[in-house]
């Protein structure tokens, strides 16, 4: 499978500025946008015009490269103090994303490392970076899908939640790129798409890619899953990941908690699909990060009409957190690791 074949990108370099797929267009349109500040990349994160964890840090390199442009050629120090600043900044976008963190201190270690060099050199090693991590995305994520089919086993239904395709990344996805790699080795039954309320990522988004993509799938509700799972319609669920703590608890989209412990009471395997750039060595403990709350009136309002009382309370979270006992592995471009991470993670980050 190439991105040719399903015939979109969802971010590109053009020589002088950023054209991303624009999201929140989809399924209707395919709206591409031009960005060429740091500003614009800041609002296309956090308006979900770009999304989708390893994206988001492609996104967040080309950035915090346009943030520094304006710079004066100023010493060192006050150069390296000010991308410090932008990349905090651009953090604040989706600060549970792991690859953006990722991104943006391995931009901030290119610009270190040549603390010796003129500031206009430094800026285009930035630029060379971003597109490297760009590129190295790609490559990942076709690594994830080839390393996860052989989890999928013929004939299986499996369940996915949200959006982890081509569009979350640079080129093919991660949950879904096994998805689509298993379908093209003919094992594909059927795949199960929860619509992922309320931003809707699964109907909008994979439902939109696996057409694209002529993956059998069928579109339920979120609440539908645990009824497809004691009908014995799912062989196995595999999700995307925001960030993973060196324990191997898992933060993603809101909802995903949910298969977890639907699957655990089934007895259906449960994977999650991610990049090691999605590791947080840092994090052992989950319950000390503090989970985003988005908008009330994603909860309160469908297609722009309250279906809701109005200023009734509201709970909306981004994202939720898998402990590890409940993921039976993780697909990652270096291979399939087991639960008991530290040490494994360790091994494959080293
Ligand atoms: C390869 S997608 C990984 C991650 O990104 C998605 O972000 P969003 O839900 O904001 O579209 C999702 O959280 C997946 O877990």
């Amino acid at each position: 499978m190439s991105q040719e074949d399903s015939s979109f990108q969802s971010i590109r370099w053009d020589d002088d500025h950023l054209t991303i797929l624009d999201q929140t267009f989809l399924p209707d349109r395919e709206v591409y946008i031009d960005l060429d500040s740091v500003g614009q990349v800041w609002d296309a994160i956090k308006k979900q015009k770009v999304r989708g964890a390893p994206v988001i840090g492609i996104a967040g390199a080309y950035g915090l490269y346009f943030g520094v442009q304006d710079l004066a050629d100023s010493t060192f120090q006050t150069f390296y103090s000010e991308a410090q600043r932008i990349a905090d900044y651009i953090k604040t976008a989706q600060p549970t994303v792991m690859n953006l963190s990722w991104s943006l201190k391995r931009m901030l270690t290119t610009i270190y490392a040549l603390k010796e060099e003129p500031i206009a050199d430094i800026k285009q090693k930035m630029l060379e970076t971003a597109i490297t991590i760009h590129d190295e995305d790609r490559r990942t994520c076709k690594s994830i899908g080839e390393n996860g089919v052989e989890l999928v086993q013929k004939d299986s239904g499996i369940l996915t939640h949200d959006n982890t395709g081509g569009l979350a990344t640079g080129e093919y996805g991660t949950a879904l790129s096994v998805i689509i790699h298993a379908h093209e080795d003919g094992k594909v039954k059927m795949v199960w798409v929860n619509e992922t309320r309320p931003l809707l990522q699964g109907s909008r988004l994979t439902a939109w890619e696996l057409k694209k993509s002529e993956v059998p799938q069928k579109l339920h509700i979120d609440s539908a899953a645990a009824s497809l799972m004691k009908n014995g319609e799912v062989d196995l669920v595999i999700v995307g990941a925001d960030r993973i703590s060196s324990r191997g608890d898992t933060f993603s989209r809101i909802g995903t908690y949910n298969l977890a412990v639907l699957a655990d009471a089934h007895d259906i395997p449960f994977y999650v699909a991610a990049p090691l750039s999605t590791v947080d060595m840092d994090l052992e403990d989950s319950s000390e990060f503090e989970l985003e709350e988005r908008e009330p009136d994603e909860v309160t309002h469908f297609a722009n009409k309250e279906t809701a009382p109005a200023k009734v309370d509201v709970y909306n979270p981004a994202f939720d957190i898998t402990p590890h006992h409940l993921i039976t592995a993780f697909i990652t471009e270096k291979g399939i690791i087991k639960p008991e991470f530290n040490e494994n993670f360790e091994g494959f980050l080293g």
